[in-house]
């Protein structure tokens, strides 16, 4: 039984000896065969595809539950719309939900579209901060205070109040008036050397509005043809902040030019400032524009501490309203960089819009001037304060204009740390780009009846004024536009003095009502206009010469 046993024992190892070494033999062989066929492009494809599954994977996990195409261009995605983005593919995002998203390189993008939704960004500082785009810390230097968050802002943010009270827009008004006049000169230059024939004007608004900026800003410490060169190199810094951008600098790019002429503007402040740092220094030196007052208060703050630091018992009444501490040439100049960066193509948008839509507007165009006529009848005198303040069917056009066409559309904001919107059930990653949109709450026909027909009079006998909740023109919360009372108000003398002392005319094209997004949004064939100056007869004509 035994042998019979170790026989059978024997022939079963035998046999699973032979087995053995035949699978080793065919997985070796298949062993041979995959490491021949190894090389270096079947490698590359299989870590392509993994990092294609992975890119997938992480836009699906990313997107959850909210609106969003439901594959993403490997990598990219849809770069190309960034480079080239379309209003109508913007709106028709806002319209598919509440939040949507896009997925563009490394950048997972949401996009809070309804007013109650943008609001919840806007106020949420404690999960979300600004972030402009990536490059805006490359161009405005990432220790720029505008990138400041939580309580070191709002404190930064304090010190700069004190440069938008009434008072202080007071005195900026006579250098905006001069830049005004100068610039209406040209345009009618510009459109007797162009035989009389309309053409387009965006271009010079930009550089209308940087001229009046610059001289709100530095005063007469710079040139009219430094402000010149600055307000073309504007337009590459412009150019630089789209919306996504590729994410290193590359020589002789967008972004690359877009940061040289950064430099350039930064170091040219930096400039004004010290010569305004002289001039404030004189007795008697009134102040002209912002940085001379911003100065003048951190004189004010100096002398004010070294009184106590004499133990001198300083009464309140002349503690000054605003205590600051000193700033360099340099800060002075970055932070003036930001308001330059913030107002430039928001104010130009908006000029361009006004002009479109009152040209267009005859009749309302009328009453701005009868409105003008009546609160400032010599032409000659000086714009106040009161008299804008005023002028309300004037302001009521501003304002339907920033309402029909607002110039900032999105606000790109930082999600710091994971965020969980309750009404959609959605988490925000932390890192992902979310972008609170005005549109939709400004043309809500439930709060703005008609809502895509321009009616200043709802401003007047409406209820507009009462919608603080949608007007998210200049944001909300934390960030919203500490310009914007000067914004208005500038944008309110900019009509009134134009509309009396120019007429012009609009060359309506199939695509002025058109909107072209460059940053801001501009109508698209870049609107085309032809000014000449209002005489007396054309006043005299009209009834208006009081
Ligand atoms: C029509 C003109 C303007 C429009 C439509 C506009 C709109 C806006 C918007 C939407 C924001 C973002 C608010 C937020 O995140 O809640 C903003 C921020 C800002 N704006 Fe304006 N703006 C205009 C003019 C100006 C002007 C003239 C200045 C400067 C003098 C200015 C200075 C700023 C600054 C510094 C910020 C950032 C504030 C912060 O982060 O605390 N803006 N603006």
């Amino acid at each position: 039984m035994s042998s019979v046993m170790e026989a059978f024992n024997a022939s079963t190892t035998a046999f699973a000896n032979a087995r053995e070494a035949t699978i080793v033999a065919v997985n070796s062989s298949l062993i041979h065969r995959l490491i021949d066929s190894i090389n270096v492009f079947s490698v590359f494809f299989t870590l392509f595809a993994v990092a294609v599954a992975y890119d997938q994977i992480t836009y699906w996990r990313l997107k959850a539950n909210i609106a969003g195409e439901p594959l993403k261009i490997p990598f990219v995605g849809p770069f190309h719309e960034s480079v080239k983005p379309s209003f109508e593919k913007y709106y028709a995002k806002w319209l598919t939900g509440p939040l949507s998203c896009v997925s563009v390189f490394h950048k997972f993008v949401i996009i809070a579209s309804t007013r109650d939704m943008a609001r919840k960004i806007f106020n949420s500082p404690t999960y979300v901060k600004p972030c402009v785009v990536d490059v805006a810390h490359k161009l405005l230097r990432p220790e720029n205070w505008v990138f400041l968050d939580g309580k070191a802002h709002v404190e930064y943010r304090r010190g700069l109040n004190g440069l938008f009270t009434r008072q202080a827009l007071e005195t900026y008004l006579p250098g905006q008036q001069e830049v005004y006049r100068d610039y209406f000169q040209e345009f009618c230059d510009l459109t007797a050397a162009n035989k009389g024939a309309p053409k387009p004007f965006v271009y010079m608004f930009r550089e209308l509005m940087c001229a009046v900026s610059c001289r709100t800003f530095v005063g007469h410490y710079m040139s009219r043809e430094q402000v010149k060169r600055i307000a073309d190199d504007y337009y590459s810094i412009t150019a630089a902040l789209e919306l996504v951008n590729f994410p290193v600098i590359i020589p002789y790019t967008k972004t690359w030019y877009g940061k040289k002429a950064a430099d350039k503007v930064i170091e040219a402040f930096s400039n004004c400032a010290a010569k305004a740092r002289v001039r404030m220094r004189q007795k008697g030196a009134q102040p002209e524009c912002i940085i001379d007052r911003w100065l003048l208060q951190q004189m004010e703050s100096e002398r004010y501490r070294e009184r106590l630091a004499k133990g001198e018992k300083v009464p309140d009444e002349e503690k000054p309203a605003f205590l600051l501490r000193n700033f360099s040439d340099f800060e002075i100049s970055m932070t003036v960089m930001t308001f330059l960066f913030a107002s430039q193509d928001a104010t130009s948008s908006a000029c361009s819009w006004i002009m479109q839509l009152l040209a267009d507007r005859p009749e309302m165009l009328a009453k701005v001037r009868e409105e003008g006529k009546r609160i400032r009848p010599d032409s000659r005198s000086e714009v106040t304060l009161d008299m804008l303040e005023n002028m309300h069917w004037t302001r009521a056009c501003v304002k339907e204009t920033l309402r029909y066409r607002p110039p900032v559309i999105m606000v790109p904001y930082l999600v710091k740390k994971d965020f969980h919107i309750q009404e959609s059930n959605y988490t925000a990653k932390k890192g992902s780009m979310i972008i609170p949109s005005t549109w939709l709450s400004l043309h809500d026909p439930e709060v703005y009846p008609n809502p895509d027909s321009f009616e200043p009079e709802r401003w007047i006998s409406g209820t507009a004024e009462e919608q603080g909740k949608n007007w998210l023109v200049f944001g909300t919360g934390p960030h919203y536009c500490i310009g914007q009372t000067y914004a208005v108000l500038n944008l309110i003398c900019l009509l009134h003095m134009m509309a009396g002392e120019l007429e012009w005319e609009h060359e309506i094209t199939e695509t002025s009502e058109q909107i072209r997004v460059f940053a801001t949004i501009f109508p698209m064939d870049d609107l085309r206009l032809g000014f000449t100056k209002r005489t007396d007869t054309m006043e005299a004509r009209e009834g208006l010469v009081v």
